[in-house]
């Protein structure tokens, strides 16, 4: 099938709603013509992704996700599916009423959502309870609904947003559905892809509804998801002085893992020469691990100053410690005015003592790191992840990558990405010293901050997806550093769609 054009573009919940209008007034027709294209558009999505269904049991709410959920259940009856609907109120209003109206005309049987009662017997439940509407946490009726699907143990198809999650932050306020697939309809819908909409939406499917290309290019998006691109080419010319020198500074006592991670994703990710600034003791054992990294053993700031001379990136804290030598290290390294990452124990002396960055700078925080620096919860980091790394990115003066499912690089000028690959198999220790050494080795081939970050957690994302063919649990981060290399090249595919 060919990639719709605009299907990187992520919205808000007010420009869905503004399109939608414009959709309906470029295409010539009615509010439920355009719910009948959803509804075939979901019929089709059933059937594809699951031919053997012959038994459907259709969820449907009081708004117009409930009319597409009636309208569904109309086609999918003509199409010879054995279909039943439930239905979370007595009543439905505006386009939706019209679609029950047609359910019921057909002789469509409709059973009314009680608490007490039980799910009908299906081979596939569809969610058609909340769209881009929800407004608040699902109320008592519907969050025991919304479990008892959850709990059915079948597939569930959700319509174009699992009900429950938040359209616009990915969040959830209360219960909601955990899809196997989400059918989103006319747009991208930026709250699909990050946070806790990673385990909720499923395989998300756009359907365009035919909607004309002008509607799409009228509105510019509020994100978008990261697209894999190539690295910059190399010249056949080239020399190590043209592809930088990154200097990792960290690893204090026991964290020299920390440093040699991200000194080795740095040189997989094709910096020409990279240094690490550590303790003295971590020297010989990261010379004999991997001798093309240059490591030195440094006991204060002065020991640096030399080291930062010669560096044209900075990866600064993995491993660091916040004590008085790292501390040291830190401040000696910020006044250096270099392009740089700043992660780990970095971030937590930036929260303490905070600063704006002169030079291009990325700011690799996750959640907990990103709550010290805003000054708040992390689970308010997390009810809305666009928020807080569009903060974080204007504050600092910074590219801030946000991580964790779904990671967002935010740009102090607004712009804002999504990543769309990665696994839970990277939710282990080191995952985040290998970021920053990618990133780093960007940036010193010559990519702005922003174009680093995005190259490099792309990359970081897809090389954890083609490591965890072999599984996600147990994954390590070094498994990483193969399929890195080979997808730094353009020599691997990852295997894994979004869409
Ligand atoms: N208007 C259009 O052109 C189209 C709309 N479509 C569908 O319409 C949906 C949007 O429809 P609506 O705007 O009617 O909104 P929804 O159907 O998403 O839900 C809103 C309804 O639920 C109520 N509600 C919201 N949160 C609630 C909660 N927590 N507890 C109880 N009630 C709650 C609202 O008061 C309202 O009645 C889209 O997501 C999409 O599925 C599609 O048919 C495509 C075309
Ligand atoms: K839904």
């Amino acid at each position: 099938m060919p990639v719709h054009p605009y299907s990187r573009n992520l919205h808000t919940v007010g420009q869905l709603r503004a399109m939608e209008r414009a959709a309906l007034a470029a295409l010539g027709i009615s509010g439920p013509e355009l719910m009948r294209r959803a509804a075939l558009a979901a019929l089709n999505s059933l059937r594809r992704r699951w031919p053997q269904v012959r038994q459907i049991c259709i969820h449907c709410g009081p708004g117009n996700n409930g009319g597409d959920g009636f309208l569904l259940g109309v086609l999918a009856r003509e199409a010879g599916l054995q279909v039943e609907v439930v239905a979370l109120t007595g009543a439905s209003h505006g386009d939706a009423a019209a679609a029950r109206a047609a359910w019921e005309a057909g002789g469509g049987r409709i059973r009314q959502w009680d608490a007490q009662g039980h799910l009908p017997e299906a081979e596939l439940h569809v969610d058609a309870l909340y769209g881009i509407g929800l407004n608040r946490a699902p109320e008592a009726a519907a969050a025991q609904l919304i479990e008892a699907i959850n709990g059915s143990g079948r597939p569930v198809l959700a319509l174009d947003v699992p009900s429950g999650l938040d359209t616009d932050s990915g969040s959830c306020p209360g219960a909601a559905i955990r899809a196997d697939a989400t059918v989103t309809f006319i747009a991208g819908k930026r709250g699909l892809y990050t946070g806790r909409a990673v385990d909720q939406a499923g395989a998300v499917e756009l359907a365009t509804l035919g909607v004309p290309d002008s509607v799409y290019a009228d509105v510019s998006p509020d994100a978008q998801l990261l697209a894999a691109e190539a690295l910059p080419p190399r010249h056949r010319h080239a020399n190590k002085g043209n592809y930088g020198h990154v200097l990792v500074v960290g690893g204090d006592h026991g964290m020299a893992g920390a440093v040699r991670l991200a000194g080795e994703s740095a040189l997989r990710a094709g910096a020409g020469l990279v240094s690490v600034a550590t303790r003295a003791g971590h020297v010989s054992a990261l010379n004999a691990a991997r001798p093309e990294l240059m490591a030195h053993g440094i006991d204060g700031p002065q020991a640096l100053a030399s080291l930062l001379e010669r560096a044209s990136v900075l990866a600064l804290g993995p491993g660091l410690g916040q004590a008085a030598w790292g501390h040291a290290l830190w401040l000696t390294a910020l006044e250096a005015d270099k392009p740089l990452v700043l992660d780990a124990d970095g971030l937590n002396l930036l929260a303490r003592e905070p600063r704006r960055f002169g030079a291009a700078a990325v700011l690799t925080p996750h959640p907990g790191e990103a709550a010290r620096l805003l000054g708040v919860a992390t689970a308010a980091v997390e009810q809305d992840r666009f928020a807080a790394a569009r903060e974080l990115a204007r504050r600092h003066g910074a590219v801030v990558v946000l991580k964790g499912a779904g990671s967002l690089v935010a740009d102090p000028d607004g712009r804002l990405d999504v990543c769309p690959w990665g696994n839970p198999g990277m939710a282990s220790g080191g995952m985040g010293d290998l970021l920053t050494g990618i990133v780093a080795a960007l940036l010193a081939q010559g990519c702005s901050a922003w174009q680093a970050a995005c190259l490099g957690v792309g990359l970081h994302a897809r090389a954890g997806d083609c490591a965890a063919r072999h599984g996600e649990r147990g994954l390590l981060a070094g498994d990483l550093l193969v399929p890195l290399r080979a997808l730094g090249n353009g020599m691997a595919e990852s295997g894994f769609e979004h869409e």
